[in-house]
């Protein structure tokens, strides 16, 4: 297992944003890129999760290519792609009229991954392992930061991803729920999880400790 980023280029109208970049990603460390703002991270993260297109270089999970030598796959190729990536926007992106039970349902009942029934004993379950069994009926505005952060991340653990990627995960969140996020960051690559963080937060760092590989976006104009 493991998501392959080879040769990758991207510019913005004539400024270089990352030039030739090669990076792994496997099961046995977790995956941090640390750096400065405006160094290019977001635009890393957007690109292996295809929101936003590369100028050439290459990106595969698990041997799934989304883009080979610049050219993009077929519709259907992309799409078994974006099944094995999970991703943790920043500000959670939660569905504000939604419970938090419905904001785990809606994309796999609509990718048809499984009966009501179904999906619901596994939302469950996935909320129980959060920490958050008794918030299924409530709206993401009654949650706190944390809270909402893990519904984010139980939400992209019901497609079965075979990476979750994390954008900024501790912006917002006070010193005591950091360790929290760090350790339930350890428990799901314990459990086998590939994980991807995208950070400028050095405390974040730390607390990963050796479990963590750390690339500096310095080294993406290399
Ligand atoms: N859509 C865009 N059009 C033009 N320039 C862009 C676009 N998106 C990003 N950039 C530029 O690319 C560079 C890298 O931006 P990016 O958001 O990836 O950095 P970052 O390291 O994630 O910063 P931050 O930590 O502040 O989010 C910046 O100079 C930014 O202005």
């Amino acid at each position: 297992m493991s998501l392959k980023v080879e040769g990758i280029s991207k510019k913005f109208g004539s400024n270089l944003i990352i030039d030739n970049y090669d990076f792994e990603v496997t099961p046995e460390q977790i995956t941090i890129v640390l750096g400065e703002s405006g160094s290019g991270k977001t635009t890393l993260l957007r690109m292996i999760n295809n929101l936003e297109k590369v100028d050439q270089g290459s990106i595969s999970i698990d041997g799934v290519l989304l883009v080979e030598d610049g050219v993009y796959k077929s519709s259907n190729d992309v799409k078994a792609y974006q099944h094995k990536i999970g991703l943790v926007f920043q500000d959670y992106q939660l569905f504000p009229n939604l419970s938090v039970l419905e904001n785990l349902l809606l994309a796999p009942l609509s990718n048809q991954m499984g009966s009501r029934e179904e999906l619901i004993v596994k939302a469950k379950e996935l909320l129980n392992q959060m920490g958050l069994p008794d918030k299924e009926l409530m709206k993401p505005r009654q949650l706190s930061g944390g809270q909402k952060q893990r519904v984010s991340i139980a939400r992209a653990m019901m497609m079965n991803p075979s990476i979750l990627c994390f954008d900024e995960p501790t912006s917002a969140l006070d010193e005591q729920t950091v360790a929290k996020v760090a350790d339930l960051i350890l428990q799901l690559q314990a459990q086998g999880m590939m994980i991807l963080i995208i950070t400028h937060d050095r405390t974040l760092v730390e607390l990963l400790g050796s479990r963590a590989q750390v690339i500096e976006s310095t080294s993406f104009l290399n």
